[in-house]
């Protein structure tokens, strides 16, 4: 059986010097407000692992009022939703994603963020694509207010279909 799943997020630049996308740490003027590290691409993965599960989303599991989550290291949520989606009796075929930035560029850590993603999923790494695209200064990731990020994840396995 096969289980398809789409995750989308977005976080707000406020203060900081660096950014957390991908489980790859990146120098930057800005950082992201959020209630953990802001991992905007892990949390779109989050959401499309746990949409092909039929699970809900991240912040049922991890809720954003929940002090256990507060800087929390989305590595771990991450990790975490895999767990989930193996008890759930599936495994992960591939994953890709896009991250949508105006800035910084993204293109010399993209390795780093899959080969991070890849272990997290328990996958081998050319199961993984990341890719990175300005919005051509247009909206909100365009002006700089932010950064957005899609994942899309297939489910292989034998799970319940109920
Ligand atoms: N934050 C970003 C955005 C884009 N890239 C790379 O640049 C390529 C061209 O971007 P366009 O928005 O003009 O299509 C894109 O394919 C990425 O390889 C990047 O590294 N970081
Ligand atoms: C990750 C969680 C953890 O509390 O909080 P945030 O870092 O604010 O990120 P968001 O994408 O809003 O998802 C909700 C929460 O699950």
């Amino acid at each position: 059986m096969m289980r398809i799943g789409h995750g989308f997020d977005v976080h707000r630049f406020g203060e900081g010097d660096h950014l957390r996308i991908g489980g790859v740490a990146i120098p930057f003027d800005r950082g992201f407000i959020a209630h953990s590290d802001g991992d905007v691409l892990l949390h779109a993965i989050c959401d499309a692992l746990l949409g092909a599960c039929a699970l809900g989303d991240i912040g049922r599991h991890f809720p954003d009022t929940d002090p256990a989550w507060a800087g929390a290291d989305s590595r771990e949520l991450l990790r975490r939703v895999v767990a989930q989606v193996h008890e759930a009796g599936f495994r992960v075929g591939n994953l890709d994603a896009t991250v949508m930035a105006q800035a910084p560029k993204l293109a010399p850590h993209v390795e780093a963020m899959a080969e991070a993603i890849a272990a997290d999923l328990a996958v081998a790494r050319g199961a993984v694509n990341v890719k990175a695209t300005t919005t051509e200064r247009l909206g909100f990731t365009g002006r700089g207010e932010g950064i957005a990020a899609e994942a899309v994840a297939l489910l292989v396995g034998e799970g319940a279909d109920e």
